[in-house]
């Protein structure tokens, strides 16, 4: 049995807590994926967003030609593209670990934790314990096991999820994705940009349903441009043998569909890794979900434990993870004077095309609470940038409380969304009301966060 000061299990977001101040700290990190770094850097939002680049530019044509911009269609070597992308990522993660491996204080384990007692792991045969224990062990792809033949079909090699799609050697002729959330919007964009017929298969009517209603709506219209759209599919079963694989449908009105793709992406949603660490085993609270229970501090219901990110927050953001870690840091190291987190809105976005972003409630969140509301649409098409754009599709919308003249919720669809919506993050986050965010600063002529200011004036609540 070995004691250590602090053990942290996850690369990702809980390697970021250690450093130069726990120099004389005698700490564990555990950390069993394939690549070090976890999530976001190695199968997460940097490598998508390194695609979704080349993808934009590839649109760039369409864009223009409402200009009078008549571009050749450019087309990209799909190779060429991810080698550049992982040829970059892949030596952060590669000397990332050789630094933590060789650090003085950091005993690094590359295998598979699991508590077996409250406060003791067990790691590579060996029992560990610690004074304090941070899991940040992430969340994982899920396969939905109520689809008949998924589970076998993986052995083919033509079922994906999102860690093995964006490594694949050659671009598929014909993409089926099962999923119409974040995953499958931002693939989507990727895949069709690059070439591909891609086919999206969705339970539900819409792309991007827990959107507000106006915002999927629309991104449902746009992507059904460049995507084969089967809203309302059930998927019944999935064969796939060496040379495609076969998705069976039936539609809402009970018409039996059979897609035939070259791949499959299974983009269905992720799971909380708290069963893989048997938390509940080390008397950790879970919800129904799996995701551990955390208080404002990150601390979960065993003292000396906390938690970050996918693990224990269901937004499974990188930007939460981030701010969680940074408290539990804090927390590890103030112990007297211990930090809450406290920051809201969460905002996210989608970097699909076009881009989507959002923070706080939707209007019917907002109408269900019992707010008295202002809504205000913004077509990005009523400002000088939009004429520039030659914008017909994009809007801000908002959300703002009569009484308090706070913003409760803001919505972006178009281009830039997820830098546009900063300001009105910043605005929500800090207090600032509509008026004083509307007239209390100049806004630049003729940007496109004009849109944003009209939006805000358009609510009617100034003063
Ligand atoms: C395709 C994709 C795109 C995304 N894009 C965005 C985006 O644009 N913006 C955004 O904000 N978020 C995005 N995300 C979400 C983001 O990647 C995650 O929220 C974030 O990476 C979670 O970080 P984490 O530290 O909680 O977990 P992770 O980074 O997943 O780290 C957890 C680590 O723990 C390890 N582990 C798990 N269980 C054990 C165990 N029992 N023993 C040992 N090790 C274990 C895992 O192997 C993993 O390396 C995206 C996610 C995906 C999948
Ligand atoms: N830009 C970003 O911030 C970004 C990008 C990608 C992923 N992520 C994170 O990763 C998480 C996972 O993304 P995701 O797209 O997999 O999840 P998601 O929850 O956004 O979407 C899952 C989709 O799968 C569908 N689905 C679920 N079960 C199904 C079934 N049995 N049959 C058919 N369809 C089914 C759902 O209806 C939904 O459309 C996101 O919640 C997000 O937190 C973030």
């Amino acid at each position: 049995m070995r004691h250590f000061d602090l053990i942290v299990i996850g690369s990702g977001s809980g390697n970021s807590i250690v450093d130069d101040r726990f120099a004389d700290w005698d700490v564990a990190l555990i950390d069993d994926g394939p690549r070090f770094g976890g999530t976001c850097l190695n199968y997460g939002c940097i490598p998508t967003k390194m695609f979704v680049l080349p993808a934009d530019i590839l649109r760039a044509p369409e864009a223009g030609a409402p200009l009078g911009v008549f571009a050749p269609q450019p087309s990209a070597d799909w190779a060429v593209v991810r080698d550049r992308i992982f040829g970059r990522i892949d030596p952060i993660s590669t000397g990332g670990e050789m630094w933590r491996a060789e650090a003085a204080n950091v005993t690094l384990y590359r295998d598979t934790a699991r508590f077996t007692g409250e406060g003791t792991l067990e790691v590579s045969g060996e029992t560990i314990t610690a004074d304090r224990i941070v899991i940040a062990a992430g969340s994982r792809c899920t396969s939905p096991a109520s689809i008949a033949g998924l589970d076998e079909a993986w052995a083919s090699q033509r079922v994906h999820n999102s860690d093995t799609v964006m490594r694949i050697d050659e671009l598929p002729e014909r993409l089926i994705i099962l999923g119409a959330g974040f995953i499958a919007a931002e693939f989507a964009h990727v895949f069709s940009a690059f070439g591909s017929h891609v086919t999206v298969v969705a339970r539900s009517g819409a792309m991007l349903r827990r959107e507000d209603a106006e915002i999927s709506r629309r991104y449902t219209a746009a992507a059904a441009r460049h995507v084969d759209l089967r809203l309302g599919h059930s998927t019944d079963r999935v064969e796939a043998d060496a040379d495609r694989v076969r998705v069976h449908t039936t539609d809402n009105g009970g018409v039996q569909h059979v897609l035939e793709g070259d791949l499959l992406l299974v983009a269905t949603g992720r799971r909380p890794n708290s069963d893989r660490l048997a938390v509940t085993v080390g008397g950790i609270e879970v919800d129904p979900l799996g995701f551990v229970v955390v208080d404002a501090q990150q601390r979960t219901s065993v003292e000396g434990v906390w938690a970050v990110g996918d693990v224990s927050n269901p937004s499974m953001l990188k930007h939460a993870a981030n701010h969680e870690a940074r408290i539990v840091q804090h927390n590890l190291l103030h112990p007297d004077d211990p930090r809450e987190n406290t920051l809201a809105p969460l905002p996210h976005a989608v970097f699909g095309h076009p881009q989507v972003a959002a923070a706080g409630l939707t209007e019917a969140e907002a109408r269900a609470a019992g707010h008295d509301i202002a809504v205000a649409v913004q077509e990005y098409g009523s400002t000088a940038y939009g004429w520039a754009l030659e914008d017909t599709e994009s809007c801000v919308k908002l959300i703002a409380d009569k009484q308090t003249k706070q913003v409760l919720g803001a919505h972006i669809i178009g281009p830039q969304a997820s830098s546009l919506i900063q300001p009105l993050v910043q605005g929500m986050s800090t207090g600032v009301d509509v008026p004083t965010m509307a007239r209390g600063q100049y806004w630049i002529h003729p940007a496109l966060t004009e849109v944003v200011e009209n939006a805000l004036l358009s609510l009617g609540l100034e003063a």
